[in-house]
């Protein structure tokens, strides 16, 4: 395979820090491992060098593809991941004395009986706030707490407050310092503390510290864009005076900031953590077509901390269709029509934001007899807690035997949580089986309880005796009166702590009883649905979320879900940050450059409005101009001839060129232009006249004639309301930058807008 120019200068780089912006597709690991065979080949020795991968399948797909490439015999480098490095740094350090030895604690439930553990004996003495605190949502946030002040290495009090955990959280703090003297008590240490360990000793010791440095003249290191500042500061302190490290990445692809990780740590902070780097691109991607390229520049032209780069296709990629549909029947007919193609499903993939929207996805699926697999088997629909729950109330209207049965009584008392010890709760529902009354008020059963708890668990009992009664309903009725009477929404938001948790679950009830609606003429048939345990199929297409396909690709991606507040997801009570709406953009980013032949982009058409995203990909442009590129023959290369010219036919007469073809129409002419003029290509374009800027259709009366300035309310039929922070330009024709409250900020050209003033503008001086 013949490098481009491009890859040839990050190959060659002739020494110092590098950082390599490789947008996704752009044959990183192709890139990377003539790198280190050109290092190599110049003489430096292979024990000098470090090549760090972001995970095991990507460290495995870069070993094999060295070890193929490299003579025969030749020493080879250390290729590790993050975590395998910690692992030999602890194990040195412990070995020098530096850290006491400790075991890993390598499963979830020795993890998990460790937190536990923890927050009881914080919160030993009280009850009430101890029975909240170990509920299975919370406990989790807990974990990721801890993993999070690790990989930031940040103060547990600071990052609570700045994460904004909430008020039922405060244990969280002290509960940590509690799992640091447990562990430390039973010699045990968790994933986090492979690099947290070695790092705070060898910060705070400078003897350590020049032990491990000087060894390394090269490092190397992938998905940069994704690593945390812990992750940042052991490289800095491996690499030391001596290593050149070479930082490849995309900020566009920054996924992880739950996790810690920051875009900027591929912009500016590579700079202030290692000094002076020499820049280079990989802007040519190998994956997909213009229409998709396009796309994907066009969707991350609105963040603001992002690289400048565009990402290129060449005429060689598969050409990329765009669609946009709405419901789960076009999923299921692109399948379909798919596999009729001959094409196979496991070359597609459904990417959803959340699991939560996995649901209907695999409600959809399964009603279509379309086979899939899940990257996560514990996401089966029948494998989720709260699903059963409530298939088990619809059951329960249709068979009023299941009173009498204890577990089935243990399943609807436990979900959503009433905030009771399992233990109390089985008791109870054996109780209440036997008896098919509630207990007395002195009845030790309850006393153990807290009013409020038993006031709770009574009005449920009341409930499931009243379902039976209400047997006729449909079942999106009836799940309709279960998640208000037992007020499911704010009981699942409490329950789990992290917001984005709570909103999930309560997006997962939502999208339940949308589903139960589509079925509304057969119960029977959505309780089997809901129930009927589905074996991952390899055959079928792939289901996985935005943050699994990571670095993958497939010729078909169906991105499910692509609706305001689901994609960007986002709520009333947890508005768009300015951050966090440019994260959710490079999540979109990375969502639509998985695709190679075919992306179907889906919403829902329910109360949530197709996603900003959607139209910020100026689709219908990329697809036309993507057309126009491969048509080629009507448009110029900007090394031919103008077009509409004449030319000499070499007898004295004049030949007419073919005419100059009208300008296509686009909403961001800059931008297109851009991408043409790096393709070599000159094909004019002009902007759309019938569209609002950011919208992919004509959406209501622009706001023409009206006079904006700075202050003025306004309402745009796409953003909403907002306000104007600036005017500028031509006062007849101005460019007005307006902050929407759900839509962050936004340039517009105030004529061509659909917007209409909601207040008459400040009267000025
Ligand atoms: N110069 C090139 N010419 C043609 N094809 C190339 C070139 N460089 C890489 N490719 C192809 O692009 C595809 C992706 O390359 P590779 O596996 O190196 O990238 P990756 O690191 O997995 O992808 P990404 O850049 O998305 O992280 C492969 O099929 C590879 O053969």
């Amino acid at each position: 395979m013949r490098l481009t120019a491009e890859q040839q200068a990050v190959v060659g780089h002739p020494g110092g820090h590098a950082r390599v912006a490789a947008v996704a597709g752009a044959g990183k690991t192709t890139t990377l491992v003539a790198r280190v065979l050109h290092l190599l080949a110049s003489g430096v020795p292979p024990r000098r060098m470090l090549v760090l991968m972001f995970n095991r399948a990507a460290r495995e797909d870069f070993t094999a593809k060295l070890v193929a490439q490299a003579p025969a015999g030749t020493p080879l480098p250390d290729v590790r991941t993050f975590h395998s490095l910690g692992h030999r740094l602890t194990q040195s350090l412990t070995r020098w004395g530096a850290l006491a030895p400790r075991q890993l604690l390598a499963a979830d439930w020795q993890r998990e009986r460790l937190l536990r553990q923890a927050v009881q004996q914080t919160l030993a003495g009280d009850q009430s706030r101890l029975e909240d605190a170990l509920e299975p949502d919370r406990l989790e946030t807990f974990g990721h707490f801890c993993e999070l002040v690790k990989a930031e290495l940040a103060d547990p009090g600071e990052l609570h407050e700045r994460l904004d955990y909430g008020a039922d959280t405060g244990h969280f703090v002290e509960t940590f310092d509690t799992v640091e003297t447990l562990l430390a008590d039973h010699q045990q240490m968790t994933y986090a503390d492979l690099l947290y360990r070695p790092l705070k000793a060898l910060e705070r010791e400078p003897a350590l510290k020049a032990r491990v440095q000087g060894f390394l003249d090269e490092v190397i290191i992938d998905e940069y864009q994704d690593i945390n500042a812990a992750q940042q500061r052991l490289l800095a302190l491996l690499a030391g005076e001596t290593a050149a490290v070479m930082a490849v990445g995309d900020a566009n692809q920054c996924i992880y900031e739950w996790r810690g990780a920051r875009p900027d740590t591929m912009l500016d902070d590579f700079t202030a953590t290692f000094g002076e780097a020499r820049d280079y691109p990989l802007s040519t991607t190998f994956r997909h077509g213009h229409a998709l390229a396009l796309a994907a520049n066009h969707a991350i032209a609105a963040n603001r901390r992002r690289p400048d780069q565009l990402c290129l296709a060449i005429p060689d990629n598969p050409i990329t269709t765009l669609q946009v549909a709405q419901g789960g029947q076009r999923l299921a007919e692109a399948l379909a029509g798919w596999q009729r193609q001959g094409r196979m499903l496991s070359e597609s993939c459904v990417l959803v934001r959340s699991w939560a929207l996995s649901v209907s996805v695999q409600l959809t699926l399964l009603r279509a007899g379309i086979p899939f697999r899940l990257s996560r088997d514990d996401r089966f629909v029948f494998c989720l807690p709260l699903v059963q729950a409530l298939a088990g109330y619809l059951m329960l209207a249709r068979q009023p035997d299941l009173l009498k049965d204890p577990g089935h009584l243990e399943l609807l008392l436990a979900q959503p949580t009433p905030f009771v010890a399992r233990e109390r709760l089985g008791a109870l529902a054996q109780r209440l089986a036997e008896t098919q009354s509630w207990p007395d008020r002195q009845d030790p059963l309850l006393q153990s309880l807290k009013p409020l708890q038993r006031r709770n668990l009574k009005r449920r009992w009341e409930l499931l005796c009243e379902l039976p009664r209400l047997k006729a309903w449909p079942p999106a009725k009836l799940l309709t009166h279960v998640v208000e009477r037992l007020d499911a929404e704010k009981v699942l938001k409490r329950a789990a702590a992290r917001r984005e948790k709570g909103e999930e679950d309560v997006r997962l009830l939502d999208v339940l009883i949308e589903q139960a609606g589509e079925l509304a003429h057969d119960p029977d048939a959505f309780i089997a649905l809901l129930r009927e345990p589905v074996e991952s199929r390899e055959d079928g297409v792939l289901i996985t979320t935005v943050h699994g396909a990571k670095g993958l690709e497939w010729p078909l991606v169906a991105l499910w879900g692509t609706n305001e507040e689901d994609f960007p997801h986002y709520s009333r009570e947890n508005p768009l940050s300015d951050e966090r709406l440019e994260e959710e953009r490079r999540l979109f980013y990375v969502a639509i450059t998985r695709a190679r032949e075919r992306l179907l982009m889906l919403h829902d058409g329910g109360e949530h409005r197709p996603s900003r995203f959607i139209a910020e990909t100026a689709w219908q442009d990329c697809q036309r101009l993507a057309e126009a590129l491969h048509e080629g023959s009507a448009y110029g290369t900007t090394h031919g001839t103008p077009h509409g010219t004449t030319r000499n036919a070499g007898h004295g007469e004049c030949v007419a060129e073919p005419p100059v073809p009208a300008p296509l129409e686009v909403e961001q002419p800059a931008l297109a232009e851009r991408y043409l003029a790096a393709q070599g290509r000159s094909i004019p374009v002009t902007i759309r006249t019938d569209a609002a800027p950011g919208h992919g259709g004509s959406v209501g009366e622009p706001g023409a004639g009206f006079l904006f300035s700075v202050g003025q309310r306004l309402r745009h039929a796409v953003f909403g309301e907002g306000e104007v922070d600036l005017v500028e330009g031509d006062p007849r024709d101005p460019v007005i930058e307006v902050r929407f409250a759900q839509a962050g900020k936004r340039r517009l050209i105030a004529n061509r807008a659909p917007i209409e003033p909601l207040s008459a503008a400040p009267v000025t001086e």
